[in-house]
């Protein structure tokens, strides 16, 4: 049973909205930044990475989103173009705003982190006239990330989206996707997360992620079910809590929970998991599969972009999710 259902009519698969930035990943790995000298540049942006993602498993797929007016906005811009997602929705900043940057630290392959620069960037500049309808409207899937509502006007535009999306009846995937720079307190957080989710039908975090919503409704024991229940009673069909190395869990309306394990993986940096875990897992739920053949399927995806040194660059397609789903099972895969 796959929960959703697509309106196959609609000629876009799917349209994310939010962020495009830049990573810079740390090339001389397993040492702290202070000792990196050199990094590569690739198209960053937790959306960003997802809808390649959704590009490379074949999706039809377009973005909402804006870039600063410089060398690294049309990288940006060209980059995705190249992967052959529709860049029609994705406006150029006239007001001097700055591409976002995240310069990764990769000190082993379990200590990684993210070191931002993010003051006055043209992703939260996406005002709400520049959303445009049609796009979303001619969309099965919407996705938004959380990021995209710690500032105003991107705050107001995803609202928009998510107003666009329920009236033609697209269905819409929220990743939390928190970064805690640019919210400006834990209650600010909480507030726009939660009036987000209770529009969305899939939901996916990580427990801290959630962790994050439940400001003014303590889980003192951070019980993944008290978590996604309460979303029942508003518009999700699927709530899924991630655990790292340790899997996933899905729930499901009907009261059904789904769990995934990891594979194994020749892990080089962590990052870039979450957002190869979305693809595949929406991937496959588009498809019709179950959920827990989607969740594999994610599995396995995040499994390739975390041994691998970029995120966006490194989306799998399908057949290289596949084929690394059944190296797993011959036991091919030793870690
Ligand atoms: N070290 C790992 N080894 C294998 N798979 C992993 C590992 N870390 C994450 N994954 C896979 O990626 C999924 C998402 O990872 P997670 O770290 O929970 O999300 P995020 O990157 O958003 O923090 C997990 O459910 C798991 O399937
Ligand atoms: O989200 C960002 O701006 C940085 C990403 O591009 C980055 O590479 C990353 O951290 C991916 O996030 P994850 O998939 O949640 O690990």
């Amino acid at each position: 049973m796959s929960y959703i259902t697509y309106n196959a009519a609609k000629p876009l698969d799917f349209t994310a909205i939010g962020r495009l930035c830049i990573d810079l990943n740390a090339n001389e790995i397993n040492r702290p930044m202070e000792e990196t000298m050199t990094f590569t540049k690739y198209v960053g942006g937790s959306p960003a990475n997802i809808a390649i993602g959704m590009s490379r498993l074949g999706m039809k797929t377009s973005f909402i989103g804006k870039v600063a007016n410089d060398q690294m906005g049309r990288f940006i811009t060209t980059y995705l173009e190249n992967n052959q997602i529709a860049t029609s929705g994705v406006v150029t900043d006239d007001s001097g705003a700055v591409t976002g940057l995240a310069f990764t630290e990769i000190k082993s392959p379990s200590e990684c982190s993210i070191l931002m620069y993010r003051d006055n960037v043209a992703d939260l500049k996406l005002k709400p006239q520049e959303v445009r309808e049609e796009l979303i409207a001619n969309s099965k899937m919407l996705l938004i990330s959380g990021t995209a509502l710690a500032q105003s006007p991107s705050r107001e535009a995803v609202f928009l989206a998510i107003d666009y999306a329920r009236k033609h009846g697209v269905v819409i995937a929220f990743d939390l996707d928190y970064r805690p720079y640019t919210w400006s307190s834990p209650e600010e957080t909480a507030i726009y997360y939660n009036l987000a989710a209770e529009k969305c039908d899939i939901i996916m975090g990580t427990r801290e992620e959630f962790d994050n919503m439940e400001t003014f409704e303590p889980n003192p024991e951070r019980d993944d079910h008290v978590t996604a229940a309460k979303w029942f009673n508003y518009s999700a069909q699927i709530v899924i809590i991630k655990h790292g190395k340790d899997g996933s869990i899905a729930y499901t309306k009907d009261g059904a929970s789904h769990r995934a394990k990891s594979f194994p993986a020749k892990v080089i940096k962590t990052f870039g998991a979450g957002d190869s875990y979305a693809a595949g897992f929406l991937y496959g739920s588009m498809q019709g599969w179950s959920i827990e053949k989607s969740m594999e399927f994610g599995s396995a995806a995040a499994c390739i972009v975390i041994s691998s040194h970029s995120c966006s660059d490194a989306m799998p397609s399908a057949e290289q999710v596949q084929d690394y789903i059944d190296r797993c099972n011959r036991g091919e895969i030793i870690v």
